[in-house]
C-alpha cells in the first residue's frame, strides 16, 4: 500500500526559495502543502500560496503561525535566516517532524543549536540541496586527497546574485569542508577568507575562498586545484532553483522513515 501524500510546511514562504519550493511541491507526486508561512506582519499573509508562487490556486492561505502549521504536518522546508531557522528547529523538534533547512550564514553556535534540536527532530541541512554540488564535494574530497597538498593549492571561487547576504556561500564552505577531509585537516585553521593589500605569499596547505556578487546568478562554484604548470577545476553552475527546491523534497520524504538525528544531502543521497 502507498503512503498517503507527505504533509509539507513551506516556511518563507515569500522569498525566492519559498516560491520555488510551492511549485515544486504541486508538481511531485507522494508529497502536499499542508501549510505555508511568513513572518508576523509581512505583506503576503492571507494570500493564497499557490497564487503567490504562480503555481495557479492551492487552497493554502499564508499565515504567521508557524506551530498551529507544524502540529498536525508531517515536515517542513525552511531556506529563511539563521535566526528563523533556529526558531523552527525548536518548534519542529517539539512536533517531532522533518526539519529540512536549507539556511546559510549559520554560525558555529547556531549548528549548535541545531544538532542540540536534532535530538528529537529529524534534521536534513545542507548549504546546497541539489544531487550536482553534493557529487562535486565527493569528487572535491577524493581530488584533495589524491593530490599532495605540498605543490597544490585549493581555491573555492563562487557567484551569486546581487541579493545574496552571506559569504562565503555555504556551498563554497561545504565544498571547503569536503577539501579539507580530502586532506584530512580542520577547515576552519586552514581556510583564508579575505585577502586584501599586501598580504605575503600564499601559505602552502591553506584553502581560499573568493566571493563574487552580481545580477541574476542563481549559483556558480568552483574548486580551483592549482599546481606547478597545470590546473585541475573541478565546477558546477546551478541555472534554475529548482534543482534545490527538488532536493529538499527529496529530502523531507526521505527522513520521513529515519530516526531523530543530524543528517546531511550526502546520507539522502548515498554518497556519505
Ligand atoms: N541549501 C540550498 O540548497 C540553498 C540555500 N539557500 C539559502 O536559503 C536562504 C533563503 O534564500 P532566498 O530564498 O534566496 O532568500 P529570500 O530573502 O528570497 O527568502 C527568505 C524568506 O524567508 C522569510 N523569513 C525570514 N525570517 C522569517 C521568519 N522569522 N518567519 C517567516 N519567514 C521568514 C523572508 O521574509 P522577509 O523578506 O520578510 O525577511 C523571505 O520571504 C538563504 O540563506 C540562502 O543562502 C538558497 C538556495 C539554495
Ligand atoms: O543564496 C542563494 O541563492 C544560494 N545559497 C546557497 C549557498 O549559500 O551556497 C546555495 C545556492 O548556491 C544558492
Amino acid at each position: 500500500m502507498t503512503a498517503p501524500d507527505m504533509k509539507l510546511v513551506v516556511v518563507g514562504a515569500a522569498g525566492r526559495m519559498g516560491q520555488t519550493l510551492i511549485r515544486v511541491i504541486q508538481e511531485t507526486d507522494g508529497v502536499m502543502l499542508h501549510a505555508a508561512i511568513e513572518r508576523e506582519g509581512s505583506a503576503f499573509i492571507g494570500k493564497d500560496a499557490g497564487e503567490l508562487a504562480g503555481a495557479g490556486t492551492m487552497g493554502v492561505a499564508v499565515t504567521s503561525d508557524p506551530l498551529e502549521a507544524f502540529l498536525h504536518a508531517e515536515g517542513v522546508l525552511d531556506f529563511t535566516a539563521p535566526a528563523a531557522s533556529i526558531g523552527f528547529a525548536g518548534l519542529a523538534a517539539q512536533a517531532r517532524i522533518v526539519h529540512v533547512i536549507g539556511t546559510t550564514g549559520c554560525s558555529t553556535e547556531d549548528e549548535a543549536k541545531f544538532e542540540a534540536a536534532a535530538r528529537h527532530a529529524r534534521i536534513v541541512k545542507s548549504g546546497n540541496m541539489s544531487l550536482g554540488v553534493n557529487l562535486l564535494s565527493v569528487l572535491t574530497q577524493q581530488a584533495a586527497k589524491s593530490l599532495p597538498s605540498k605543490g597544490w593549492d585549493i581555491e573555492i571561487v563562487e557567484m551569486h546574485h546581487k541579493h545574496k547576504v552571506d559569504a562565503p556561500s555555504g556551498t563554497a564552505l561545504l565544498l571547503g569542508e569536503a577539501a579539507a577531509r580530502g586532506r584530512d585537516v580542520d577547515l576552519a585553521s586552514r581556510s583564508v577568507r579575505v585577502r586584501d593589500g599586501h598580504t605575503g605569499a600564499r601559505e602552502s596547505g591553506t584553502i581560499g575562498f573568493a566571493t563574487l556578487r552580481g545580477g541574476s546568478v542563481v549559483g556558480d562554484h568552483s574548486v580551483i586545484l592549482a599546481g606547478e604548470g597545470e590546473l585541475l577545476t573541478l565546477s558546477h553552475s546551478a541555472r534554475d532553483r529548482s534543482i534545490f527546491a527538488r532536493g529538499a523534497v527529496a529530502a523531507a520524504l526521505w527522513a520521513r522513515d529515519q530516526k531523530p538525528g543530524f543528517y546531511s544531502m550526502l546520507d539522502v543521497l548515498g554518497l556519505s
